[in-house]
């Protein structure tokens, strides 16, 4: 038996890049989390330590603020996929990049330049390029989108068994803090409206559908982000059930008609699941 070395990557983790654009007196805020992660020709490094194929992550770290200021942020998409496409082109050593953006917005309180910064949903970006000439895939999404129905939600005919205790119910609260990702077909794209009408969709897949489970909710919502957006070929959800119970106010002599509840914060049930075309392309395995 011989031991060998298996996949591997390396890169720098969440570099925190803020970029003041300013236009006269009037400013505007771009605050990114990015994280690098780059895979190639790292043998050596790992199996007699010579560094000669390493690009640093300080290197790494120092190209997303070097590209900041050299070409300014516009859209993540496009600022990831300069990013991964730079480090693949500019090194032979690197064979794959993968670069990953949340991005944070700040909303104008007043004047110019003072801002306070929105505490709801982060942007996200994943690119993965194998270099300009090679497969690149880009992948938008959202999260902390938080969303709550307070009826037209119903959990009934569930399997049971033994351990069972879960009572069925008709009307219940559904709530969820929404992570989702979408795939686009292709690497050119209008991204800003793009992640609008997909942010559209969950909306709407949430507060339309009557649901008989957080599962079916996912999937109505996924369903209508590809709706009507022939660029997109995949929607990857993960969205936690945030449990809503009834408070028994009965030993206070009280009933509760779906009014009062105790919001539990753990545990919490966790649904995940995929929605795509079936034309979809195969993700390359060491994308995963
Ligand atoms: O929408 C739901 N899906 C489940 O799988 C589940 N399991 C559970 O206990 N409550 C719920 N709710």
């Amino acid at each position: 038996m011989a031991i060998v070395l298996g996949p591997n990557r390396y890169g720098k983790a969440e570099i925190r890049v803020v970029r003041v654009e300013r236009d006269g007196v009037v400013h505007r805020i771009k605050d990114l989390n990015v994280s690098v992660s780059l895979s190639g020709a790292m043998d050596e490094v790992h199996l007699t330590g010579d560094n000669a194929a390493v690009l640093t992550t300080d290197t790494q770290k120092n190209t997303v603020f070097a590209f900041a200021k050299k070409y300014g942020i516009g859209e993540i998409e496009d600022f990831g996929l300069l990013l991964a496409r730079h480090f693949v082109d500019s090194q032979p050593t690197i064979h794959h990049a993968r670069v990953e953006i949340r991005e944070y917005t700040w909303d104008r309180i007043s004047g110019p330049h003072s801002f306070i910064r929105d505490g709801g949903e982060i942007r996200t970006a994943l690119v993965r390029s194998d270099g300009s000439d090679g497969p690149e895939s880009v992948v938008s999404g959202l999260t902390d989108l938080v969303l709550l129905n307070s009826t037209g939600s119903e959990f009934h005919g569930f399997a049971e068994d033994e351990y069972t205790t879960l009572a069925p119910t008709d009307d219940r609260i559904l709530a969820t803090a929404v992570t989702a990702w979408w795939r686009h077909r292709g690497t050119a794209a209008s991204w800003g409206e793009s992640y609008r009408a997909a942010r559209a969709g969950l909306l709407a897949g949430f507060a339309e559908t009557h649901s008989l489970s957080l599962q079916q909710t996912l999937y109505e919502m996924g369903r209508r982000v590809l709706d009507g957006q022939p660029g997109l070929c995949e929607v990857r959800m993960s969205m936690p059930n945030k449990h809503h119970f009834l408070v028994d106010l009965e030993p206070f002599g009280m009933d509760n008609d779906n009014e009062v509840y105790f919001a539990a914060d753990r545990p919490y049930g966790l649904i995940e699941g995929s929605v795509l075309t079936d034309d979809a392309p195969p993700v390359p395995p060491h994308w995963h």
